[in-house]
């Protein structure tokens, strides 16, 4: 089993206390995967040249540069080279991500020294960045998550608005920080992976299908053959596997292709869980019903779990004090208005909330350090997973206008011209022009 670094075992900590991670991601929803955590990383990545990130064209694609050691893994494969800094090299749907946000500064960086040749590198590389950033937090907050959460939900916890104005969610009262609980519930949507990935060419020709977890931490693989395109492709076509309590057996088995002999990753997820030290499944649940329903005896479950859910929970452990938070949670029903189980919405919402309300610097308020202006929000707003692969995906000339949706009736593929996409002039700096 691996081990997270923890206050425990870097020795802050005497060693027989409970497990409390430390997590090396910045607290707020930063893109921290691109522009790094630590003081004064993210130098070895800037180009130090029109506001840029150093990138490297393979077979003519753009990729993070792996120039040296001090930039970044990406191109170099982890395991031999035992390249770790500044390393974006972690799960396919991560790592193709981090390509498209990487190439999106730039060009969010070019477009914006074209309409003002004044700005300097400064300038245009922290406006860039605070574009990128807000343009993905739209994107995670009004497109993927009001499809997991549901977006009735999401407006009634006040984690979204309900229009496109402006707000300010921000709470000085409220602190910053990740709860243990939220990095780890999310493993439960390992269920919902399909672990076979089909390819297709940018004329949407059918060129292979691949395990997708022979590609898990090796970022390299994604910039030779047109992978990067056959899989941009694929993930907007396929759909997930379903919901539901099965897993597909190469998570179960092999779990880290070819890098391990074999590797359960779902034993895994519960095994974590233990080594956390994390509350019985049913304080979980008191606490997500507002300790207005008490959850005592196997019976209480009845309201979140079919029957034979319930049975299969008893097999197992004596009391419902003794069922751990992911064995209750992969036994839970979908929740009715989202794609997630109670339990994973309770601790997810109750993480975003925080990360949304503790942010002094979050996108949406108009009276932040250097907000946007109307106009730039208004284009902030259009910002979409659609409109991030037309600018910069591989091949991507058509798409539909709801990626996180599967192709159909009312989100079919349309060309990208018809795609609504970010107008940079709402940044043009009326005092920054070509005379100067
Ligand atoms: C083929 C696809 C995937 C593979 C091969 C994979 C593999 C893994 C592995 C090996 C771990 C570490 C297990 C451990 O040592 O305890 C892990 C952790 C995790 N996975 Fe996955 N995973 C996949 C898909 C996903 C998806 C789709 C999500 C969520 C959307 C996800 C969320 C997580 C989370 C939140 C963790 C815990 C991370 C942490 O504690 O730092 N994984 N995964």
């Amino acid at each position: 089993m691996t081990r997270p670094l923890s206050f425990q075992s870097t020795g802050c900590v005497a060693a027989d206390t409970v497990p409390n991670r430390i997590n090396l991601a910045t607290t707020n929803f930063d893109l921290s995967m691109v522009y790094y955590y630590a003081a004064g990383s993210i130098q070895q990545t800037r180009a130090f040249e029109g506001g840029r990130l150093k990138v490297e064209v393979v077979e003519d694609g753009i990729f993070p540069s792996a120039a040296n050691a001090n930039t970044t893994c990406f191109l170099k494969e982890a395991f031999k080279t035992g390249c770790s800094r500044n390393v974006p090299n972690g799960l396919i749907g991560m790592n193709m991500f981090i390509v498209w946000v990487w190439r999106f500064h730039n060009l969010i960086a070019d477009t914006l020294a074209k309409l003002n040749p004044s700005w300097d590198d400064e300038t245009l590389f922290n406006t860039a960045r605070d574009i990128n950033i807000a343009h993905f937090l739209q994107i995670m907050f009004y497109e993927f998550y009001t499809i997991i959460l549901g977006r009735e939900n999401m407006i009634k916890e006040g984690i979204i608005g309900c229009d496109n104005g402006f707000r300010d969610p921000y709470d000085p009262k409220v602190l910053p920080g990740l709860s243990t609980e939220f990095g780890y519930a999310a493993r439960w949507f390992h269920i919902t992976q399909d672990a076979r990935q089909r390819m297709y060419d940018k004329n949407n020709n059918f060129i292979d299908t691949v395990a997708i977890i022979n590609y898990s931490l090796r970022s390299q693989n994604l910039a030779f053959n047109k992978t990067m395109e056959g899989l941009a492709h694929g993930i907007h076509i396929q759909a997930a596997a379903a919901f539901d309590d099965t897993v597909h057996p190469d998570l179960a088995d092999l779990g880290l292709g070819g890098l391990q002999r074999s590797f359960d990753i779902l034993t895994a997820d519960l095994s974590k869980g233990r080594y956390f030290g994390f509350a019985p499944y049913s304080q979980y649940r008191d606490f997500c019903t507002d300790y207005t329903i008490k959850h005592e005896k196997f019976e209480d479950l009845n309201y979140l779990m079919r029957p034979s859910k319930i049975e299969e929970l008893q097999r197992v452990y004596k009391d419902l004090v003794d069922v751990e938070l992911m064995a209750g949670i992969w036994s839970e029903n979908l929740m009715e208005g989202a794609w997630v189980p109670p339990t994973i919405y309770c601790i997810i919402v109750n993480q975003l909330k925080r990360s949304v309300a503790s942010n002094r610097h979050w996108y949406e308020r108009p009276n932040r350090p250097h907000a946007f202006t109307e106009a730039q929000f208004h284009e902030i707003r259009k910002a979409s997973l659609a409109g991030l692969l037309c600018a910069v995906g591989d091949g991507i000339s058509e798409i539909q206008p709801q990626v996180f949706l599967r192709i159909g009736p009312g989100n079919n593929k349309m060309g990208c011209e018809n795609i609504p996409r970010l107008d940079l002039t709402a940044w043009k700096d009326p005092i920054s022009d070509s005379r100067y």
